[in-house]
């Protein structure tokens, strides 16, 4: 279970990074590379992780028309990442198209598994229905986002702990609920609506944690991500 705890490495420069994983001691451990990063250092950071014994999932969010995803994911496949990531809402064609790219472009037995994001977990039920005028209860759009996805290839959904079970439920124990948004107790919500603690991504079905800033925040990073863990791995005592 704790190679499923992927810390975001959301930093402006491989440097600042790389120190922050030394000064922790956050040796080999799982981490999500997403935009900031990524458009600033590329590939080779990729690499560099891999040589130090991460796990990576490639956070780029693709969302474009399908034939852009598919060649987009055949160079993404060539880097050797364990997880990427497209928009749902890119529609049914799009997906396919990825999951083709990343098969093309694969290293035998080491295709990446496609995961597709269903409403940002930044996003609460008010926010979905008056700005993007998506109609409905968000957890049945989550929903609804996490079934066609899986019938259109993906491995997995990126959703909020709260939606995690009745995707478990919808789409069989095998598809991946990754959720962002988590945070101990103790920490702000900044920009997220719709958070949870690891004790209850747990209960609730979760099986892969991103975990940002109630880690990279903390006054005490090493200690918060081993309490990330210790809740993950055993509930509150
Ligand atoms: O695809 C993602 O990783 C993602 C999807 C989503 O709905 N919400 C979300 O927060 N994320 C990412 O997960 C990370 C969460 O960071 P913290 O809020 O700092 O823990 C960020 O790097 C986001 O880009």
């Amino acid at each position: 279970m704790i190679e499923n705890i992927y810390l975001a490495l959301d930093f402006p420069t491989w440097e600042e990074a790389n120190d922050f994983i030394e000064w922790n001691e956050f040796h080999g451990i799982p981490v999500k590379v997403g935009m900031e990063l990524y458009y600033r250092e590329g590939p080779r950071l990729i690499e560099s992780l891999k040589e130090n014994g991460h796990a990576i999932f490639l956070d780029l969010k693709l969302h474009d028309i399908p034939t852009t995803v598919m060649k987009a994911m055949k160079n993404i496949a060539g880097l050797g990442v364990d997880m990427v990531n497209v928009h749902a809402l890119g529609g049914s064609d799009m997906i396919r198209r990825a999951k083709e790219g990343l098969m093309a472009g694969s290293p035998t037995n080491h295709e990446p598994k496609l995961i597709a994001v269903t409403i940002m977990t930044s996003m609460d039920n008010a926010a979905m229905n008056d700005e993007l005028k998506i109609q409905g209860n968000l957890q049945n759009n989550v929903i609804h986002f996490a079934d066609f996805a899986r019938e259109n290839g993906a491995d997995g959904v990126v959703c909020s702990v709260h939606e995690a079970n009745r995707i478990k439920d919808v789409c069989g124990a095998s598809f991946l609920t990754v959720t962002p948004g988590i945070r101990l107790q103790e920490s702000a919500d900044d920009d997220q609506k719709r958070i949870a603690t690891p004790a209850f991504a747990r209960e609730n079905g979760a099986d892969i944690l991103v975990a940002g800033r109630t880690i990279t925040n903390s006054r005490n990073p090493k200690s918060a991500y081993e309490n990330v863990q210790k809740e993950w791995l055993y509930g509150v005592e």
